[in-house]
C-alpha cells in the first residue's frame, strides 16, 4: 500500500532535547501529548475515532546517528478514522532484538504498545522532544499525505528499557493530530 512518496526508511538527523532544556513547548494540549508518560495506542484508541497501524516498513538499517550499531527499525502511521495522525519510527538493537525477536518482529499490525505496556521486561523510560519545521523530511511525508503542514510539527523520542538494552520509539505528530488537538 503506497501510503506515502517518502521511502522507507525515514532518514533525518534530528536534535531531540529533555523537556526540561527546551524554552519553548507547545501550546495547549499538544504539550500534555508529547509528555504523557502512558501508552500512546491506549489514548489513540480512547478517542473512538477507529484506531488502525499502518507499517510503512520493517528491516534492519545501518548503523547511524541513532547512537545504535546496526539496529532493526519499524516505521508506521498511527491511524484514526483512516487518516494518519502519527509518524511512529521504533529502533531496536540486536542485542534487544534476540532476546524477543518473536515479538517484535511478529508484531504485523498489532501496535507496539500492547507489547510494551503488557510485557513487564520492558521499563517506559525518559522522554526527549523535537520540533520540526516546514522543510523537514517529516512535513515532506505530511505533504505526500495530503496534510498542509502550517506552523511547527512536535515529536518524542521514548526510551524502553529491558535488562541492560533499550530501545527507542519516536512518535511525530502530524498536522491532521495537531489540528484536531487544538481545537
Ligand atoms: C509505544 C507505543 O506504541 C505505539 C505503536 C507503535 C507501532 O505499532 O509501531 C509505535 C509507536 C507507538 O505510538 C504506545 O502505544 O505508546
Amino acid at each position: 500500500m503506497s501510503v506515502t512518496s517518502l521511502s522507507f526508511p525515514y532518514g533525518e538527523s534530528i536534535q531531540w532535547f529533555s523537556p526540561d532544556a527546551v524554552t519553548y513547548l507547545p501550546d495547549g494540549p499538544m504539550a500534555d501529548w508529547i509528555l504523557a508518560p502512558g501508552s500512546l495506542t491506549a489514548r489513540l484508541k480512547a478517542l473512538g475515532l477507529g484506531f488502525e497501524v499502518r507499517v510503512l516498513g520493517e528491516g534492519f538499517i545501518a548503523a547511524g546517528d541513532e547512537q545504535m550499531s546496526a539496529p532493526w527499525v519499524r516505521e508506521v502511521l498511527l491511524c484514526l478514522g483512516g487518516i494518519p495522525w502519527v509518524f511512529a519510527r521504533t529502533l531496536v538493537p540486536t542485542s534487544l532484538l534476540n532476546q524477543c525477536q518473536t515479538e517484535l518482529m511478529g508484531l504485523g499490525d498489532k501496535p507496539l504498545g500492547e507489547l510494551l505496556f503488557s510485557d513487564p521486561r520492558f521499563i517506559p523510560g525518559r522522554i526527549e522532544v523535537a520540533s520540526f519545521n516546514s522543510c523537514s523530511r517529516l512535513a515532506q511525508l505530511a505533504a505526500s499525505l495530503s496534510q498542509t503542514v502550517t506552523g511547527p510539527l512536535w515529536g518524542r523520542r521514548r526510551y524502553f528499557g529491558f535488562g541492560h538494552d533499550e530501545l527507542t520509539v519516536c512518535e511525530m505528530f502530524l498536522p491532521a493530530a495537531v489540528a484536531a488537538l487544538s481545537d
